[in-house]
């Protein structure tokens, strides 16, 4: 497998293997995801993205029955036994599929991560909501009201919201499942937007389903098929020139 050429990696992934229980559902993964680029992971449904994902914040660790070996390395630590996983955790935040902002304000939707780790500072505080909702392209729509309740924002708001609180705890990765996946096409490149800009600061890896956003928000592709990843590359190169011909059947619309 041909696999691009990376200046700086963030993630260094070495013959990963994951078996749910009996299930094995990654075979022998192995990838280096660029810093300060967007990654995206496509394929067909079961075919091992979001489970590839889960491994990078440890997420999987909380489905009981779940074994990996090989390594994930993140900064050159083995996020499997050199880091603590609420450290991992702060570096790499997640955007999931359906925005799920708390029950509270906006201004605390985005103080809560923080004041959890007791800073309470209100000035600092409201510096961090600016900042952040500003980082989210969120602060004008919202300025006036960040004392209402998030959940009387729209679908499109509250994923934008979602990956303020994100921002707000200044990971260095974000991973997105599928972020857009609930939101019309006006709030969907309202986030792909969004996420172009916050690749100058953040490394981020998105699982989609949708090639036409892969190939519109991404540097990097990885396709995956039945646990195996069958290519990576940059975008431009797997769209255009796939070098497996299981790559150009699905991106070709021949299965999936
Ligand atoms: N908690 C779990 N327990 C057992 N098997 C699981 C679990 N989660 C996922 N799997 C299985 O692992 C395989 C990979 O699933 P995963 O959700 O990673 O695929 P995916 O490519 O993200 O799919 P989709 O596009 O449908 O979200 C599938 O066969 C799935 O059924």
């Amino acid at each position: 497998m041909r696999t691009p050429e990376l200046h700086q990696s963030k993630f260094k992934i070495e013959n990963l293997n994951l078996h749910y229980g009996e299930k094995q559902a990654l075979f022998n993964i192995s990838m280096n995801i660029p810093e300060k680029e967007v990654t995206a992971l496509i394929g067909p449904s079961g075919c091992g993205k979001s489970t590839l994902l889960r491994t990078l914040n440890r997420m999987n660790d909380l489905i009981p029955g779940t074994r990996i070996d090989g390594s994930v390395q993140l900064d050159k630590l083995d996020i499997y036994g050199q880091i603590d996983v609420q450290r991992l955790r702060m570096k790499v935040g997640m955007v999931f599929q359906k925005a799920n902002p708390f029950p509270m304000s906006i201004y605390d939707n985005i103080t809560y991560g923080l004041r959890a780790q007791g800073i309470n500072n209100r000035r600092v505080l409201d510096e961090v909501v600016e900042e952040s909702l500003r980082g989210a392209a969120l602060w004008d729509e919202v300025k006036d009201r960040l004392k209402d309740s998030a959940l009387g924002l729209s679908g499109g708001q509250q994923q934008r919201l979602c990956i303020a609180r994100t921002i707000a705890m200044k990971p260095d990765v974000i991973l997105m499942d599928e972020p857009t996946s609930a939101l019309d096409p006006i709030a969907t490149a309202r986030v792909e937007d969004l996420m172009d800009k916050l690749s100058k600061d953040f490394t981020i890896v998105i699982v989609t389903h949708s090639m036409n956003q892969a190939r519109r928000i991404s540097n990097k592709t990885g396709f995956f098929l039945m646990g195996e990843l069958i290519e990576f590359d940059d975008t431009d190169k797997l769209f255009m020139t796939p070098s497996d011909e299981r790559t150009h059947d699905y991106i070709t619309g021949r299965f999936g």
